[in-house]
Order: structure tokens, then C-alpha cells, then sequence
């Protein structure tokens, strides 16, 4: 890693408290410290939701990524990326790392998921538990960012943005799944607490 990338890691570190800030409104507060399916609450919460798959792939993980998945050295994971869309304004970035090997057993569903949410899979799945959120603000040279600023040109490059994670666990799997939240979330109002289903 460069001098560079250490210090971009290092100003989007990764926290399990949410950072105090008076300027976060109450509304982006409670979007993403909200728990329960984030893509069954954006239903909730606008006319139209839609899902655009960019990818999904095996890639490297990033620096502060494969650790998290339990895994002792760095090796390629599988990689899906989505934009989630309300009223046709992306609201949303998210990008998902899983360990490649037992895919098939552990994470049946991924695989055929295409545009359709990976909330939608995991939240109706009595199998799957979720670990606690941690939270960063994503400096604009963090590797997410840059994909998400390739995918959304017209996304402002100047601030940081909030971004939460977590891992599902699912049989003996892993999937940490990142969600950057991007400045048109704020026009929309967050439900109360909704269910799946
Ligand atoms: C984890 C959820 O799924 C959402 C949908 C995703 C996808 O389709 O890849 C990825 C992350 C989430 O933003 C959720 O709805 O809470």
C-alpha cells in the first residue's frame, strides 16, 4: 500500500459509533442507523424503486475489506456493485465482497440475483443474522468512491460521504455489504421501522 492509500484508509476509518456531528439531520440519521432491509424501506419511502447491477465479479478486496470476511490473505472475492435508485435518483451505492469458495451452498441466491435486490434474499432467509453496523465518512480518493463516482459522474467529488457496513453470515459464509449514502437520500422522508414481506 502507498503512503497514500494508508492515509486515505486512515481518514475513512471504520467505526462502530456513529459519528458525532451536529450537521447530520435527523432524517440521514435515521437512514442509516435504521435496522431491518434498507431496500424495503426505500420501497416504503418513494414511488419507484429500481435496482442497476453494475457488477458482479470476482475481484481483489480492498485494504479494509478482507479481514473483515474472516480471511487470512488477500485473494480475489466475489464483488457485486448496485446503484439503488428512487423516482430514477440514485439514493444509494452499494457494493457487496463474499468469500468465493462454498458459494453455491452458503449464498444460493446471489449468483441468479441480477437487478433485483440482495435485501429482498437475505431479509426473508431465516438463516442469515447480521453483525453490527460500523460507519465512516469515505474520503473522496476511497477506493469505493471512485467507483462510485465512475458509475455517477454528476455525483459532487469535494466531501466525504456517510457509508455504513456489515456482514451477513449464512451457513459457514460471510458477505460484508457497504452502503454509501448519496445526497439525494436527504429529499427522502425515512419510514417508521418496516418489515419484509
Ligand atoms: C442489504 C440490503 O440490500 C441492498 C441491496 C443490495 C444489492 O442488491 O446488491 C446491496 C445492498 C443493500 O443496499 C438491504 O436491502 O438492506
Amino acid at each position: 500500500m502507498t503512503a497514500f492509500e494508508s492515509r486515505t484508509f486512515r481518514q475513512s476509518r471504520w467505526r462502530f459509533d456513529f459519528p458525532h456531528d451536529p450537521e447530520i439531520s435527523l432524517d440521514i440519521r435515521r437512514w442509516i442507523t435504521g435496522a431491518g432491509s434498507l431496500t424495503q424501506r426505500l420501497i416504503s419511502a418513494s414511488g419507484t424503486f429500481r435496482v442497476q447491477l453494475l457488477s458482479q465479479q470476482p475481484m481483489p478486496p480492498l485494504a479494509d475489506e478482507w479481514r473483515r470476511l474472516g480471511m487470512r490473505w488477500q485473494r480475489p472475492v466475489v464483488t457485486r456493485e448496485v446503484i439503488l435508485l428512487c423516482d430514477d435518483e440514485p439514493v444509494v451505492f452499494a457494493h457487496t465482497v463474499a468469500r468465493p469458495e462454498r458459494m453455491r451452498q452458503d449464498w444460493p441466491f446471489l449468483r441468479g440475483l441480477g437487478h433485483r435486490s440482495l435485501g429482498s434474499a437475505l431479509f426473508i432467509d431465516p438463516q442469515v443474522a447480521r453483525t453490527p453496523f460500523e460507519f465512516a465518512r469515505l474520503a473522496p480518493h476511497h477506493p469505493l468512491m471512485q467507483r462510485a463516482f465512475q458509475a455517477l459522474p454528476a455525483l459532487p467529488r469535494e466531501r466525504p460521504l456517510l457509508a455504513r457496513r456489515s456482514v451477513f453470515r449464512r451457513a459457514q459464509g460471510a458477505m460484508l455489504v457497504t452502503e454509501i449514502f448519496l445526497p439525494s437520500l436527504a429529499r427522502l422522508r425515512p419510514p417508521h421501522q418496516v418489515q419484509f414481506g
